[in-house]
């Protein structure tokens, strides 16, 4: 007998697609799935699968078609993509002790959403033909500045950031930026398909 989990869903009904069920190339490991993460906890239970909104997952295809003719052997590994909001409050509640203006570098306030809510935000990395991940200089969700897209130059300059890792992060982001994704400041791994403002417009939040 085939089990349900209510997060997909319920996902399912606002019209978010599973990104294997169309893209069987690209890797899956949701790390708030498993214990694997910042919070050192499963928070996602049964939601193993990464869904996203129809309009990001055609983007997302076109970013990978891109990865395909400059980077063949390369896949996608996503590691999140949509994220109820009751995970998003948790995920914002484990890092109480940061100051309010930098936890929300990190983790979007649920107050105000992030655009993962909307299942039109994905975190992912580059992988080999084995998921084994590319050297990226920092784990996925390390909350410091060796993470920060906007500080790689003087990272890359002062020898903190390895030229391979640097190059890697240019592969992941060129390929996302020609699927139409936008990148963020403090997170290499993370990228917006729209505005939090339009994301509101377009999608009702994953509850
Ligand atoms: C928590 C991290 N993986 C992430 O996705 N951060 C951004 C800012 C978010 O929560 O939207
Ligand atoms: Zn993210």
């Amino acid at each position: 007998q085939k089990s349900v989990c209510s997060y997909e869903e319920q996902m399912k009904k606002q019209g978010l697609v599973e990104v294997q069920k169309v893209l069987p190339e690209v890797f899956v490991q949701l790390k708030y799935a498993t214990t694997d993460n910042f919070m050192k906890k499963n928070v996602y239970g049964c939601l193993t699968h990464a869904y996203l909104q129809k309009e990001t997952l055609e983007m997302l295809g076109k970013a990978q078609k891109y990865l395909q003719k400059t980077h063949p052997g390369l896949h996608f590994l996503i590691y999140d993509a949509a994220r109820p909001l009751a995970k998003q409050w948790d995920l914002w509640n484990t890092l109480s002790d940061m100051p309010p203006k930098q936890r929300s570098n990190y983790v979007a306030d649920p107050a105000i959403h992030s655009i993962h809510n909307y299942g039109s935000a994905i975190d992912l990395t580059l992988a080999d033909a084995n998921q084994i991940p590319l050297d990226m200089g920092t784990s996925f969700d390390f909350f410091g500045e060796l993470a920060y897209p906007k500080k790689e130059q003087e990272l890359l300059n002062n020898g903190k950031l390895s030229e391979r890792a640097y190059q890697n992060r240019l592969k992941l982001r060129n390929a996302m930026k020609a699927g139409g994704f936008m990148p963020i400041e403090y997170e290499w791994w993370h990228f917006n398909a729209f505005s939090r403002q339009d994301a509101k417009q377009k999608f009702k939040v994953v509850e």
